[in-house]
């Protein structure tokens, strides 16, 4: 490796700490030239001397494969050695297998097959992993899944020597070790057996065997695998060949292993393997609100509440919208009692949306007349003596068949404005603005993201995948992602930086993307979602109890809901539990830390709701 290739440390531009594994710390990084991501993973000179370090480094360059993380070089800071590696935006496998809900068989496999392509390129290259587990596979995100790429090439060999040369025996995860592993042994065979004990979790959420590190050692030297009948014969064989204790009795390559999952990938009996029962067991309750009204505080509206929002006081202030007029109620903290609503303004037209922060309350207003878009957005500076408005128009020259997509700064300070592909940014405080226009490219979405930035996004329907843009409030275009889904829905986090996006093709999958560092976590939902509120610990998300049919128009869809369910998810997507209401649910907010609101219609009655989270037996983090 070249001096030059080492030194250049400043070339990166640090964004966030991604984790921290038994070496050092590991940092998401973006190449000033480039702007490509990519991960440096701190190696204490201590640990690894610089010679050894060098001449492993000299086969990890040279591993150059898709489901391997590729490693580019090694660079010094003042302190510190880091090895540059390709950046893997979805995290480890292991989050994958930790999270509530379970992958489809298909998925499971897929991963394997990328598990073992890498393996067999390092296996062809003489290189043997030796620390093999999930926390060890990094994920990118695809169109439908995840592409798996195997790290920590090398670097578990070489510590692995020289822990033995210190003396200090075997490293590793007893919980994949073969056999062989445990008397310092090992070969291709041990790669696959981790292989065999990840495809065995995969399925099944377990590990064939657990305990400490001792009955481990004793389990995997001696105990049969047991593989439930639920896992389909033909994958119970490759499993019990990969976990074989005799390393000569396993697969002998990767590709023989490989070959037979892809040979049964496709077949019905494990196309028609339904692991759902097994993610059940981790499943929340689903509370039943109807059965539990005293946490519900109910009110018959005469109209459909279309948006609703709150401002903290003495009580919760809470704003809402019927049609043309703002309302706004006064209802205690602790929902015990609310108070007569009181009439705030008219508008026209319609409102569309409101915003309140501090004392600022946003009211969009908008319609179509004949594909030409009419829009208002208007601000109500209210303090306990006076009202101060301000008006500004949204006014559209085009035909367009699109609404106004509008975004508001968290301390209301600033609102862009998009429509197809103009953007304008005002400043609110001394009415300037700037204008960006983005050639052929139409914004589909735009999110507030902090007090100084904002995220446009732009689905590319011929590439099937969309382009997000961090766009600073001067208008400075700051950051370009590729994301490999079109996306239907965008709202942001209440941690800035994180945004939830609903994928347009997988209409129950959402994700769940981290800026800094660059993170993005898939989840499949219960539900389909429909209305997404984000709130101080996570986000509350309605979904249509039953089976929404996917080529319905959503109008026709909702006349039939009967039940509609409000999942909460925390910022990492844990499913922290699911609520049920009776009738369809309208409009949904957060109020204050600790309740919804939601607006029903039942039996063609309309109602507001407030519930009471912190009397529900769920564990949020208030
Ligand atoms: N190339 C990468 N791209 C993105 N994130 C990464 C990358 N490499 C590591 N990470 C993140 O950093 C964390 C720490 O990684 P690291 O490889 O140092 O430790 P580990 O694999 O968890 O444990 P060990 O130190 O035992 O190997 C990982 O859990 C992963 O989330």
């Amino acid at each position: 490796m070249s001096q030059s290739q080492s030194s250049q440390f400043s070339k990166y531009r640090i964004i966030g700490l991604v984790g921290r594994g038994q070496f050092g710390r590991v940092l998401c990084a973006r190449n000033r030239e480039t702007k490509n991501l990519v991960a440096l993973k701190e190696l204490e000179q201590k640990r690894f001397p610089t010679s050894k370090l060098l001449r492993e480094l000299r086969f990890l360059i040279s591993l150059q494969h898709p489901n391997i993380v590729s490693c580019m070089s090694l660079v010094h800071s003042k302190n510190c050695r880091y090895l540059v590696m390709e950046y893997c935006a979805s995290g480890t496998l292991r989050e994958l297998i930790d999270h509530h809900y379970q992958l489809t068989p298909q998925q499971c496999i897929d991963l394997v097959i990328d598990i073992l392509l890498g393996l067999e390129h390092a296996h062809n290259a003489k290189i043997i992993h030796c620390d093999l587990k999930p926390e060890n596979v990094l994920l990118t995100l695809t169109a439908n899944g995840w592409q798996a790429k195997l790290s920590d090439f090398g670097i578990a060999r070489l510590s692995q020597e020289m822990s033995e040369e210190n003396g200090a025996g075997n490293t590793g995860s007893p919980g994949y070790m073969a056999p062989e592993r445990f008397y310092g042994q090992f070969s291709i065979a041990s790669d696959i057996y981790a292989v065999g004990i990840i495809l065995y979790e995969l399925l099944l959420k377990d590990r064939p065997f657990t305990g400490k590190p001792s009955e481990l050692m004793s389990a995997h030297m001696n105990q049969r695998v047991t593989i439930p009948d639920l896992v389909p014969r033909s994958l119970q064989a490759i499993i019990t060949k990969a976990l074989q204790k005799l390393p000569a009795r396993r697969y002998t390559t990767a590709r023989q292993m490989l070959e037979e999952l892809q040979a049964i990938a496709n077949s019905s009996e494990v196309i028609d393997l339904n692991l759902e029962p097994i993610a059940r067991l981790n499943d929340l309750p689903t509370i039943s609100l109807a059965e539990q009204a005293d946490l519900l505080l109910w009110q018959n509206m005469s109209d459909r509440v279309v948006a609703i929002a709150h401002a903290s006081q003495d009580g919760e202030w809470i704003y809402y919208a019927t049609a043309n007029q703002l309302q706004k109620q006064l209802v205690a903290k602790d929902l015990s009692f609310y108070e007569e609503e009181e009439f705030v303004a008219k508008f026209n037209p319609a409102i569309a949306a409101i915003f309140i922060s501090k004392q600022i309350i946003f009211v969009i207003t908008q319609r179509s007349i004949h594909r030409q878009l009419e829009g208002k957005w208007q601000t109500i500076y209210q303090t306990n003596q006076s009202s101060e408005i301000q008006r500004g128009e949204l006014q559209s020259q085009q035909q367009v068949s699109q609404k106004f997509l509008w975004a508001i700064s968290p301390e209301a300070d600033w609102i862009a404005v998009a429509i197809d592909n103009s953007l304008e940014i005002k400043n609110l405080k001394y009415l300037r603005s700037v204008k960006l226009g983005f050639n052929q490219r139409t914004i589909h979405f735009l999110v507030p993201l902090d007090q100084h930035h904002l995220v446009a996004i732009s689905n590319r329907t011929d590439t099937k995948d969309s382009r997000l843009m961090v766009i600073s409030r001067r208008g400075n275009l700051m950051e370009k992602r590729t994301l490999p889904s079109l996306i239907s829905q965008a709202i942001a986090g209440q941690p800035s930086n994180q945004l939830l996006l609903v994928e347009a093709k997988n209409p129950k999958t959402i994700l769940l993307l981290q800026l800094k560092p660059y993170h993005i976590t898939r989840i499949v939902l219960a539900y389909q979602p429909i209305l997404i509120a984000s709130t101080s610990w996570g986000y509350a998300i309605t979904g249509a109890c039953e089976t929404v049919p996917m080529n319905a128009s959503l109008t026709s869809d909702r006349a039939k809901i009967g039940k509609t369910a409000i999942i909460l998810l925390d910022f990492y997507g844990q499913n922290l539990g699911c609520l049920e209401v009776e009738g369809e649910i309208v409009e949904i907010a957060a109020i204050g830390i600790q309740s919804l609101a939601i607006s029903v219609i039942q039996n063609q009655r309309h109602r507001l709701c407030f519930i009471d989270l912190k009397e529900l037996d769920i564990d949020l983090i208030f």
